[in-house]
């Protein structure tokens, strides 16, 4: 197989920037575009649905990402590292929690169906995969920890899951955001070129490069520390 790329510019700093990029819009969109954010609210519902894009993207998304660079960019030994890496992933996953469970607040109080969007089936995958892809991290590199041979054998399969499940959040989010613009076109909320649209069009697109970014930063050699994916039974 053809050598991974060796990127020979800052992809770690750039990832950190188009993430805190990324969660700022989102806060951007939520407060500033859409009124504000509350976790309950008897006048205006919408408050609750906008903690849901908000927790899932930096949860899903930054955070996750953030995790999964964990092992190239915390300094220090291979159990901070770890650390460090199931501490995020944890955080992550809690928050997608809370963000599903706004969003399934605001269906009942609003009497709007669940599940009968792509973006929510896509969704719920992601966060069922996801947590079962912690706990058997977990399990399995933490605590009680597995057998030499089975850590060394679900590693690599560890890893694929994971930057595939990162994916799947990133598309996950992109279909999110196009449909909640499409039902605010709808309901003329909002107008095709205003400024709401294309700041979340734009926000779509600014995932595209952070994913492509995480990715890179995963796979090219000589950037960080790569013993983790060698397997080193540290
Ligand atoms: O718990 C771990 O499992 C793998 C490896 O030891 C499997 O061989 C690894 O790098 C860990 O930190």
């Amino acid at each position: 197989m053809a050598a991974a790329p060796a990127a020979r510019f800052p992809v770690f700093g750039l990832v950190r920037l188009l993430g805190l990029a990324a969660a700022a819009a989102i806060v951007v969109w939520a407060v500033h575009f859409r009124g504000g954010m509350a976790l309950s609210s008897e006048t205006d519902k919408l408050l609750i649905f906008n903690v849901h894009p908000v927790l899932m993207l930096i949860g899903l998304v930054v955070l996750n990402g953030e995790a999964i660079l964990a092992y190239k960019t915390v300094p220090g030994t291979k159990k901070l590292k770890k650390l460090v890496h199931l501490a995020l992933q944890f955080l992550a996953m809690l928050l997608s929690l809370i963000g599903l469970w706004t969003v399934w607040k605001f269906h009942d109080e609003r009497q709007i169906d669940h599940l009968y969007t792509l973006h929510s089936w896509l969704g719920l995958a992601c966060i069922i995969f996801f947590s079962l892809q912690w706990a058997t991290g977990f399990y399995t590199f933490w605590y009680p920890g597995g057998s030499r041979s089975g850590r060394a054998s679900l590693l690599p399969w560890h890893v694929f899951f994971g930057l595939f499940l990162y994916v799947l959040a990133i598309a996950t989010s992109v279909s999110g955001l196009l449909e909640k613009s499409i039902f605010m076109q709808s309901a003329k909320m909002i107008g095709r070129f205003s400024t709401e649209a294309m700041f979340m069009n734009s926000l779509g697109m600014l995932l595209v490069p952070l994913g492509a970014l995480v990715i890179l930063a995963v796979v090219s050699p000589g950037v960080g520390k790569i013993d983790t994916y060698r397997g080193s039974s540290e």
